[in-house]
């Protein structure tokens, strides 16, 4: 459960006074997420999400995040609306922490997505890439390569905790994709954290992304890798060549990938499964029993780096061959 800074009503109500949103009628705490702290908030108006930022989200970057959200939906795309204050600031606080309120997406996470739902995942993806040209904040990925010596030094002498040999095996990896990222493929906006519980459906239809608390400047292509992991695995840690063949062909079917994306997306696949088993082993060796949150397991990710490894070309994703010229 994801609810870190509990809030009083009376401090809610005073908070809301702020906005033009309807009186509150009730609310309560999401049992859902990782980051922050989110209620979900019934008005005599519409429903509404308050997020409370934790502290691993740095205030400076609020901005980005909550004007990306503004840019997107402005450009038609669906996601969800920060609203603005009456003095027209979209930050307020509440309990001690930075807050907003969003607007309320409808539509649930699949449990077990099928592949014309990676397909929309794709598509919507792509739609996302392209839509957020324009967007004139930069955040760059402190998460991505020059980042994750950092993340592996935090953990690296407890690693064998985990998994026999994990020291070696990962270090060895994280040399190898040190010296093998790609310098220079398409970049902008990126989402970063595409799983499964940020994309609403209603019914088989997408209705929306959500969480946009880890999207920065990236390469596109890394996106689609990010995705590739999230959502192409089955229970099992056996790769779902169908799925794959859906999301790819949904991205492309929008945003056709180049040459070098193809060429780099093995690459990319496996420094994303390294990012995801990074910050998971780094949760997993310092969450503290009894905390409210769910802890992700990040040998899941270390199994899904290994597959990436035996993978020669990009068409092992699913990726169809290009076309002659
Ligand atoms: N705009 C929204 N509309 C509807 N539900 C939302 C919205 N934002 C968040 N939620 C709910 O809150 C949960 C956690 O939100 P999320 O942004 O993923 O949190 P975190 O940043 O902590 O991971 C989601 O799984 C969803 O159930
Ligand atoms: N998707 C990440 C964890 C972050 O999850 P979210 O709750 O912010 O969507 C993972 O699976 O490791």
């Amino acid at each position: 459960m994801a609810v870190y800074t509990d809030i009083t009503e009376n401090d809610l109500r005073a908070f809301l006074t702020h906005y033009d949103v309807g009186e509150l009628t009730s609310y309560k705490g999401i049992a859902e997420g990782v980051e922050n702290s989110n209620f979900l908030l019934h008005t005599t108006q519409d429903p509404l999400i308050l997020t409370l930022y934790e502290k691993r989200v740095d205030k400076a970057d609020l901005p980005f995040f909550l004007g990306l959200m503004q840019h997107l939906r402005a450009r038609g795309l669906s996601c969800p609306l920060p609203l603005p204050r009456r003095d027209g600031q979209l930050l307020g606080e509440l309990s001690g922490r930075p807050a907003a309120l969003i607007s309320f997406l409808e539509g649930m996470w699949l449990r077990k997505p099928e592949a014309r739902h990676c397909r929309e995942v794709g598509v919507a993806l792509a739609k996302m890439h392209l839509g957020s040209e324009g967007f004139s904040l930069k955040r760059p990925n402190a998460l991505s390569v020059e980042g994750w010596r950092n993340l592996w030094g935090k953990s690296r002498d407890r690693a064998d905790e985990v998994e026999a040999g994990l020291q070696e095996e990962v270090s060895a990896e994280l040399a190898y994709l040190e010296q093998h990222w790609p310098a220079d493929l398409p970049a902008g906006v990126i989402h970063a954290d595409l799983f499964q519980d940020n994309v609403f459906f209603l019914g088989d239809e997408l209705s929306g992304l959500i969480d946009f608390y880890f999207a920065c400047n990236d390469f596109y292509a890394y996106d689609v890798a990010i995705c590739l992991n999230a959502w192409c695995f089955e229970k099992d840690g056996s790769y779902n060549l169908t799925k794959g063949m859906a999301l790819l062909e949904g991205y492309g079917s929008v945003r056709p990938l180049s040459a070098a994306e193809r060429e780099a997306l093995p690459v990319l696949a496996r420094g994303s499964a390294l990012r995801f088993f990074l910050t998971r082993l780094y949760d997993w060796l310092t969450t503290p029993a009894g905390a409210l949150v769910v802890k992700k397991d990040p040998l899941e990710y270390l199994r899904k780096l290994r597959f990436h490894r035996a993978i020669e070309t990009s068409i092992e994703y699913g990726l169809a061959a290009e076309p002659r010229q």
